[in-house]
């Protein structure tokens, strides 16, 4: 039976993801996004799932960075999810709660409804929001913890408010990583990331004209810091195709002359939103 890894314990929105996007592996739960990629990398894990971008809160820094690390593992597949928020705890007055607990992720999603209706509360960061359901359910009636009702049920927590999120269509997509390449499908995505070679007038404009002049539709790009000096980026590129095709590939060798450093990051088949 495969080994799938996700950011645990039990209940979480990886582990809710994790098993819309396949119920027939053995769940394996990570304490963070570190050891989630791991799992891959050493060969504990076939494949592992993790949250990438949300809809209200945009890239998952920490997980957009790692990809760049990884060695073996390259991004199989992808589900989106619809993220819709509950307040959990033991008690069931949102009078007695002082303080929050979830994921960071979590909190951001929330934090302006938080900020308008309960600015007194304390928000607390932690590994999941499967984990503050655990810490809130120790603590005591003046935890409370943002989850889903699955997490809310697994830990026997009240719901004391439902629907947090700032925005009605919270969504995150997660992408699934994994030892083997897949296959074209005739639907397929690529992910990329590149450095451009130069800073001069229009570099970044030559790039994507490439893709643009060779009718390859980006469906999203996001940049993050070189980790370098001020200034140097490593720019992310979702596009539709698979690198097997031809066109894929040219587009890919076309690209060479701008860039400094190219990482595919995979192919693989455009997920369902769930
Ligand atoms: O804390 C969890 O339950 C997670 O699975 C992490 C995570 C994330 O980091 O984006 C997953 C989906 C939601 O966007 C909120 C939190």
């Amino acid at each position: 039976m495969n080994r799938l890894g996700y950011l645990g314990p039990e209940g979480s929105y990886s582990y809710i993801a994790a098993k819309l996007y396949d119920d027939s592996s053995e769940l394996v739960a990570k304490s963070d996004f570190y050891d989630v990629f791991d799992g891959v990398e050493n060969g504990e894990l076939n494949y592992a799932i993790l949250p990438i971008e949300n809809s209200t809160e945009g890239a998952v820094t920490l997980v957009m960075d790692a990809l760049l690390k990884t060695k073996k593992s390259t991004i199989v597949g992808e589900i989106t999810i619809t993220v819709k928020h509950l307040l959990l705890g033991v008690g069931d007055r949102i009078e007695d709660i002082k303080y929050i607990l979830s994921h960071s992720q979590a909190l951001q999603q929330c934090r302006q409804f938080l900020k308008d209706n309960y600015p007194h509360i304390q928000l607390i960061n932690c590994s999941s929001s499967s984990e503050a359901c655990f810490i809130a359910k120790e603590k005591g009636k003046e935890y409370g913890a943002i989850a889903n009702r699955q997490a809310g049920e697994l830990n026997k927590l009240n719901v004391i408010l439902s629907e947090l999120q700032d925005n009605e269509f919270n969504q995150t997509r997660f992408i699934v990583i994994g030892n083997e390449k897949a296959k074209p499908t005739g639907n397929d995505k690529t992910s990329i990331a590149f450095s451009l070679r130069d800073d001069s007038p229009g570099s970044l404009f030559k790039v994507l004209e490439i893709f643009a002049k060779n009718e390859i539709n980006l469906t999203r790009i996001e940049s993050r810091p070189a980790k370098a000096e001020m200034g140097k980026y490593v720019f992310y590129i979702d596009l539709l195709g698979h690198v097997m095709e031809h066109k894929v590939s040219e587009v890919l060798g076309m690209i060479e002359k701008y860039i400094s450093y190219l990482k595919v990051f995979g192919s693989y088949a455009i997920g369902e939103i769930k």
